[in-house]
């Protein structure tokens, strides 16, 4: 009952919000005596003084416990202080103090994220703030006087979750709880923290709720509010200088909690290696405008997150290191370590390369036919041990002479070297200087005409040469010298190759004379794809020259054009009308139709080709033709295909040189000197060229004869190694081939181009059994060493448009050589086939020449059995070998022994004869036996 009446001095003291001694004293005024003593009871009449005098300070409390932030002061003030609720009022205010300095440096932040975080613990807290902290944080109401008091009312919210374990733990709780908020407001409570004193924005984030709660606050002491919200925002900081006080666990254990949920991110960023990451992402906008502490807490967290981190890193830059380490110690760099080592590896890379040395310089850099005494050089031995060498392989060499590729390999050998062959002078001689690309200019197309027999070809170049040469030539005289230079009717020059046919294509290029630029394929409208006109596509895609189709003939009625197309198509050659990338043209060479035009698309695709060279440098050509000019001299067209030749010129050909005397156009016309994609005819060279030798011209004599002696010496060995002098494996050989014969032929002519189709015509009539060997051939007169060579080779010599000399024949006519003379090709090459054909093995048939009938038979003591016979149908001979038939078997095979007409010998009977004839060790004949007479005739066997 008592306790109904009466109040405990606690009691009273908690509800009016002031100390038990302020009571007692109170009430000592009044005259009640009462002991400090918070079990002193009081009676309800005093209590209801005591009630009208501390009603402010009731209401404050009041106040103050609808605020949750409250709360949080109470860590503070417990720690400091563990307060007595009592005291509380008065210790408040020193850590409020102490902590608003801390907000105050960090003021710089705004912490506008926090926002979101906050709110989720202000949710939480809420409910249960009010109860317990809130009280608590009256006392920082009394800290803050003025507004403060309001502030503590909302910070109850966050206190709920301290509370709980807090006081006990308090000292860990630091640790622990700390990271409780931060896990998720993580983000908050260090922007608050650093915002908040200064900043009112935060508040208003995290009051978002509690906003509604505040305003009754506010409706009493508005400034309170004001300082309420700062003392939230104090709150933060007092994290701060927990963390810092209590060394660094406290944030790192909250460091790392954030780590947990972002590890990743994090390592990213510590990865850069800025200072200031240490905070997460909650951090991230502190980082920027942050002073001096929140840089601190970064550097904090960041040194200690980034040391787990490393603990990682580390060692995969460890491993990266160990492994250069090792790579740089195998490769012998120095970075590896120490002087002992660097020399270790100095001297196994001394080794090493000495080594290398050693194993290049077994190695023999020579070009074939080097003499002995250079031989020697090279290896570096004198002369007289290669001599002796040479003597005891069984060669005998002199000093200077030159040795072919299989000797130089042997002796090499014996002196413990390998040999290379390298080009020869000539090879590197001729390399070619590559031009900038300012001293190009653009030159014209060089064109080939191909296509199958009688389709046109010549036809075409002959209009274009007679419209288009000999127009604007006034008279001239039209020379044939393989190419032409055309001009259309825009200026445009074309070059043209008169060479028809691709074999000669083929023929240069083989010889690497790279000259056409674009290929005319001519196909008769009338006619179909050939197999030449296959065989020409194919040579063109082969050489990579693009193709021009002209169809030609499309005058003639029976012409379709489009039937070629047609099977171009077949063949995966589109036109261009059909959509395809290749060009045709429709032409007549007879009427000039649509050349103008064919024409027009050979520029299009040089255009395309964009052909350029340099007219300023020695001129670099190949040769067409050359021949030998009764008046003049060795005559050979060249075409220039860059620089520029000039009257004077050096010039080198093939292994011939010599001075340009005088050059000629295709005209007839003088000329000084001929630019890049121009023919001209040449005087001067010391022999006749083959077509596709190339053409270059040197500074001095000297240089061009150097090469071409080398060139003729390398001709004439390698001529003499390919004579193959019988030798026991080719009698071997022979033999067992049994039938293997070989056709040696010599072939001279006038004119290079004829000289090469002939000899490669006369190369393919080649088969199994007869080889067709082609042991010589060139330009000029059949000369006496010519039947020489035949005669020790046992050939026969051609002669196209050329004759022999008077003494090569009266030599002729002693060996028993035979020359054959020719003006037209296919005329050589169809007596040559005809010549093979006799020479390969007879095929033979069994002809039956006729039938005998048994009439009567006689046998004669020492002659046999003789059978009087009539010849029933065609002719029988002695010679003839016979069969036997009786009933229509054969019965007996042989020859005739005896063919008498009465009593005399006959070669012959002839049907409807009788006849009496008698077989060799026969005698079975009986009357009406069948005697067949047959005989092998030989069958040309054609292939
Ligand atoms: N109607 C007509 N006939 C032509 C045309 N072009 C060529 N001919 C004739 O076709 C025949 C063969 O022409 P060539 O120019 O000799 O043919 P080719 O392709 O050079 O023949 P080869 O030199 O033997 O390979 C000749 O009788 C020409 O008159 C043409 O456009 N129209």
């Amino acid at each position: 009952m008592s306790d109904e009446k009466m109040m405990r001095l606690g009691q009273i003291a908690r509800k009016l919000n002031v100390g038990t001694a302020t009571i007692v004293e109170s009430m000592a005024k009044r005259g009640f005596e009462v002991e400090n003593n918070p079990n002193s009871k009081i009676t309800m009449e005093q209590v209801a003084m005591l009630e009208k005098e501390f009603k402010s300070s009731a209401l404050d409390k009041e106040e103050a416990s609808h605020l949750s932030i409250g709360k949080r002061h109470e860590p503070i003030s417990l720690e400091p202080e563990t307060p007595k609720q009592e005291k509380a009022p008065e210790p408040a205010p020193a850590p409020v103090h102490k902590e608003e300095p801390k907000p105050a440096a960090p003021t710089p932040s705004p912490a506008p994220k926090p926002t979101p975080a906050p709110e989720p613990a202000s949710e939480k807290i809420a409910p249960e703030a009010p109860k317990l902290e809130g009280i608590k944080i009256l006392g920082k109401i009394d800290l803050a006087p003025k507004p403060a008091a309001p502030a503590p009312a909302p910070k109850p919210a966050p206190a709920p979750q301290q509370p709980a374990a807090p006081k006990s733990d308090k000292p860990q709780a630091t640790a622990k709880p700390a990271p409780a908020q931060p896990q998720r407001p993580a983000p908050q409570a260090p922007k608050p923290a650093q915002p908040q004193g200064p900043v009112a924005k935060p508040t208003p984030a995290p009051g978002a709720p509690q906003a509604d709660k505040d305003e009754p606050a506010q409706e009493q002491v508005i400034a309170a509010k004001a300082d309420s919200l700062k003392g939230l925002t104090v709150l933060g900081k007092i994290e701060l200088p927990v963390d810092r006080t209590k060394k660094k666990s406290g944030p790192v254990a909250s460091s790392d909690e954030r780590n947990r949920d972002k590890k990743r991110p994090r390592k990213r960023i510590d990865k850069p290696g800025s200072p200031n990451q240490g905070g997460p992402g909650g951090n991230r906008p502190g980082q920027d405008q942050r002073g001096g502490r929140p840089g601190q807490r970064g550097n904090q967290k960041g040194g200690q997150n980034p040391q787990r981190v490393q603990k990682a890193e580390p060692t995969a830059k460890e491993i990266q290191d160990q492994i250069k380490q090792t790579l740089a110690r195998l490769q012998g760099s120095k970075p590896g370590g120490g002087k002992t080592k660097s020399r270790r590896d100095k001297r196994a890379e001394r080794d090493r390369d000495t080594e290398l040395e050693g194993e290049e310089s077994k190695v023999l850099k020579v070009t074939e036919f080097i003499s002995a005494n250079d031989l020697a050089a090279l290896l570096d031995v004198s002369v007289n041990q290669i001599i002796s060498t040479c003597m005891s392989l069984g060669m005998f060499v002199s000093i200077n002479q030159r040795l072919d590729a299989e000797a130089i390999t042997i002796i090499a050998d014996e002196f413990g070297y390998d040999v290379e062959f390298t080009k020869s002078i000539e090879d590197e001689l001729v390399e070619e200087s590559s031009d900038e690309e300012e001293d190009l200019i653009e030159r014209a197309p060089i064109v080939t005409i191909m296509g199958h027999v009688d389709h046109g070809k010549t036809s075409l170049l002959d209009y274009i040469r007679m419209s288009k040469v000999t127009a604007d030539e006034a008279g001239g005289i039209t020379q044939h010298i393989g190419a032409y230079d055309v001009k259309t009717k825009d200026g445009h020059k074309i070059a043209f190759l008169d060479t028809p046919g691709h074999e000669a294509f083929t023929a240069m290029r083989a010889r690497g004379a790279k000259l056409t630029d674009i290929a005319i394929i001519v196909i008769a409208a009338d006619d179909s794809i050939m197999p030449q006109t296959k065989e020409a596509i194919n040579h063109a895609q082969v050489a990579g020259v693009p193709m021009i189709f002209a169809i030609n003939k499309v005058d003639k009625p029976n012409a379709r054009p489009e039937k070629i197309k047609e099977e171009l198509a077949n063949m995966n050659l589109l036109v261009e009308e059909w959509g395809g990338k290749y060009q045709s043209q429709d032409i007549s060479a007879k009427t000039g139709q649509g050349i103008d035009e064919l024409l027009e698309k050979v520029l299009l695709e040089a255009e395309i080709l964009e052909l350029k060279a340099n007219p300023d440098k020695n001129a670099v050509g190949s040769v067409i033709e050359a021949s030998l000019d009764k008046g003049r001299g060795y005559v050979a067209t060249i075409m220039v295909q860059a620089g520029t030749l000039r009257i004077g010129d050096v010039m080198l050909g093939g292994q011939h040189y010599g001075r340009v005397k005088a050059m000629f156009d295709h005209k007839g016309k003088k000329l000084k000197e001929a630019g890049p994609s121009t023919p001209v005819q040449v005087l001067g060279l010391s022999g006749a060229p083959q077509a596709g030798d190339s053409i270059k011209v040197y500074d001095t004599e000297r240089e061009a004869r150097e090469i071409a002696n080398s060139r003729e010496q390398i001709q004439r060995e390698q001529s003499l190694r390919t004579k193959k002098h019988i030798t026991l494996d080719e009698i071997g050989r022979r033999l067992a081939i049994g039938s293997f014969k070989e056709l040696n032929i010599i072939i001279k002519g006038d004119v290079d181009g004829s000289v090469e189709a002939l000899s490669d015509s006369l190369l393919k009539l080649s088969k199994d059994e007869v080889k067709v060997s082609i042991i010589h051939k060139g330009v000029g007169q059949i000369s006496e060493s010519d039947v020489l060579l035949a005669s020790a080779s046992d050939a026969i010599i051609l002669g196209f448009q050329v004759r022999p000399s008077s003494n090569a024949k009266k030599l002729a006519e002693q060996e028993e050589i035979e020359i054959r003379h020719y003006s037209i090709i296919y005329d050589a090459i169809n007596q040559i086939k005809d010549a093979i054909e006799g020479m390969l093995e007879p095929e033979f048939e069994e002809v039956i020449t006729g039938n005998i009938i048994v009439r009567e038979v006689f046998k004669i003591t020492k002659v046999g059995t003789v059978a009087g016979s009539y010849v029933m149908d065609g002719y029988i001979t002695r010679k003839n070998k016979i069969r036997v038939i009786r009933g229509g078997i054969v019965i007996h095979e042989g020859e005739i022994d005896q063919l008498k007409r009465f009593k005399d010998d006959v070669a012959e009977v002839k049907a409807g004869y009788e006849c009496g004839i008698s077989i060799k060790n026969f005698n079975n004949i009986e009357i009406d036996d069948t005697i067949e007479g047959y005989e092998m005739r030989e069958v040309k066997k054609k292939k």
